[in-house]
């Protein structure tokens, strides 16, 4: 099992937390903050991996991932558009576990091929899908992440989310044999998360919500007492 789903499944709180300078809108997520020291409170709060947006439209850029795959512990998510091999080997110079493939942008036969580079060089594929036939165009599926996203990056994310779309997501998801759905985007409150979760989501992507939070140990926190109260 890649580092990366190992430590998704089997960490005290399954969370991919999220460092994103802004939303697509242009809204400021980080704004002053060092992005070291967010990173450092995300760790400190308990995610079991962190993702960092590089691309130019969230603000983002590969120098801020590699100043954060040197300090984390666990394993890195890169988030981009990423739709060629030579990426794919930048990735995981910078430090990354895991790549983000969009299902969305991506022809099947080149899904497939950055799927198998990704494998074959230790990168776990990171597959963002929205629909069933996305679903059904990812390859190697047991050892891919399939992650629904509830949002739309057709329209840069700034419709708003459908947390529906995880519902209705995860059997298929499951049924394609991957062993780590995960929901992301669009999940603001520690009860969204905890909802996904309770439903049979291995894990959740959040950026703008642990961004926005007073406290990401906080966040965490009101995450583990939603889940025990629908015990
Ligand atoms: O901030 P949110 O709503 O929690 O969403 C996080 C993440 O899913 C979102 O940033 C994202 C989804 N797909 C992407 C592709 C590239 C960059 C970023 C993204």
């Amino acid at each position: 099992m890649s580092a990366f789903i190992n430590a998704l499944t089997t960490g005290a709180f399954p969370v991919i937390a999220e460092l994103k300078p802004r939303s697509a809108a242009g809204e400021e997520l980080v704004g002053t903050r060092a992005p070291a020291d967010i990173a450092r409170a995300y760790l400190d709060a308990g995610a079991a991996c962190l993702s960092v947006v590089t691309g130019r439209w969230f603000g983002g850029d590969p120098a801020m991932l590699a100043e954060i795959t040197r300090l984390s512990p666990v394993p890195v998510l890169r988030k981009d558009f990423l739709t060629r091999d030579k990426q794919l080997v930048a990735s995981l110079e910078l430090g990354a576990s895991a790549v983000l493939l969009t299902a969305t942008l991506l022809p099947a036969a080149v899904l497939a091929t950055l799927v198998g580079r990704a494998l074959a060089l230790g990168l776990t594929p990171f597959v963002e899908v929205v629909d069933e036939a996305e679903i059904e165009r990812v390859p190697n599926a047991a050892d891919c992440v399939i992650a629904v996203n509830n949002k739309d990056i057709r329209d840069r994310e700034r419709g708003p989310a459908d947390l529906g779309r995880s519902t209705r997501l995860l059997s298929p998801a499951l049924a394609r044999g991957t062993r780590c759905p995960v929901s992301a985007s669009g999940i603001e409150t520690p009860e969204q998360a905890a909802r996904l979760i309770d439903a049979g989501y291995a894990g959740v992507l959040v950026g703008t919500g642990l961004l926005r939070a007073h406290s990401p140990a906080h966040w965490f926190a009101d995450l583990a007492a939603a889940r025990k109260e629908r015990l």
